[in-house]
């Protein structure tokens, strides 16, 4: 329990877009109470002292940099667009996606091609840096959203958007064209320059722990006690191994730590070297 003396952290959450759910299910698997009725619009979590604020995710950015709220979620294409005072502290591993020029098929080739052009965007704090770098002038539209029809519809020449299957750019007749502009994902956000708020490495190691339980692991396997060396090679772990000998004579039983994406090809690399009983389990939560 917090005492009631200790401030609570403030925690801004996604309330509505691609951001919000993945993020309500990462806090919820770190330990933390989310809202569960999506009209609500903060919730106290007194028991791990989180105040949580589910705003847009393109403002989230703002109020952390300006202090009023001590952490964030939300995109790094929205941050950098928002040219808030804030960093990223952790990236989350969802909402990726890569923010591109796209033009009606064949109409575009180049970059340059964008000089003197209308470009239609929700993310003009992006585009604009990104052409003024390139010496590139054009007139760029701010829309809120389904940019994609803006060509079609006259008001712009090409467009800068979010893709992630392309489905929504094919649909509308579009390709992507030049160089990715970014590439973005889910990140959590604190104040530039500021020192880390109170209780917020509790909430980093809390949300790292999911995110290393997501993407690890628990291997287990009996070895002949020569092929350890060679065993452990195959599977370091993060820190290291634990290696304890097996009741029959010249055998060992190892425990370790294994990425999920890389598990079956180990086990048939162990298997190899000698390894038997070799099992995976999944991770439900740690602390690294
Ligand atoms: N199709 C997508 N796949 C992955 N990430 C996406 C996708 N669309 C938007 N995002 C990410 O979501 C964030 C934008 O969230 P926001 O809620 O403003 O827009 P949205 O998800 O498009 O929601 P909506 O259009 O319903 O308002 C950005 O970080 C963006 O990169
Ligand atoms: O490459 P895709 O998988 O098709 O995804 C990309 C699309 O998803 C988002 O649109 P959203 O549905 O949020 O609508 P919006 O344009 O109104 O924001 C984004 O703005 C793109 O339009
Ligand atoms: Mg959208």
């Amino acid at each position: 329990m917090t005492s009631p003396a200790t401030p609570l952290l403030r925690v801004a959450v996604p309330n509505k877009g691609s951001l919000s759910q993945s993020a309500s299910e990462i806090l919820r698997e770190a330990g933390y109470r989310q809202r569960d009725d999506s009209k609500q619009l903060t919730l106290i979590d007194a028991d791990n002292g989180v105040e949580f604020f589910y705003l847009r995710p393109r403002d989230i950015a703002l109020y952390v940099g300006e202090g009023t709220l001590d952490v964030g979620v939300t995109g790094r294409d929205l941050l950098q667009d928002s040219g808030a005072q804030a960093d990223e502290a952790m990236r989350l591993g969802f909402g990726r996606s890569r923010f591109r020029f796209a033009g009606p098929r064949g109409a575009f080739t180049d970059l340059a091609q964008l000089q003197g052009a209308r470009i239609a965007t929700s993310y003009v704090g992006v585009v604009r840096s990104f052409l003024a770098e390139r010496g590139i002038e054009a007139t760029v539209i701010r829309l809120d959203g389904a940019v994609e029809t803006s060509i079609q519809l006259g008001v712009a020449d090409a467009i800068a958007d979010v893709v992630e299957t392309g489905s929504t750019l094919r649909q509308a007749g579009l390709e992507v064209f030049g160089e990715t502009i970014l590439e973005s994902e889910a990140v959590v956000i604190t104040r530039s320059g500021a020192a880390a708020p109170d209780g917020f490495e509790v909430f980093r190691r809390r949300v790292e722990g999911v995110l290393v339980a997501r993407s690890y692991v628990m291997m287990d396997y009996d070895i002949p006690s020569e092929a350890v060396a060679a065993a452990v090679a195959l599977t370091p772990g993060i820190e290291s191994p634990t290696v304890a000998p097996l009741h029959r004579e010249g055998w060992s039983a190892v425990r370790v730590m294994v990425p999920r994406s890389g598990a079956q090809r180990l086990m048939d690399e162990l298997w190899q070297v000698g390894a038997r009983g070799i099992l995976t389990t999944d991770i439900h939560a740690c602390r690294l």
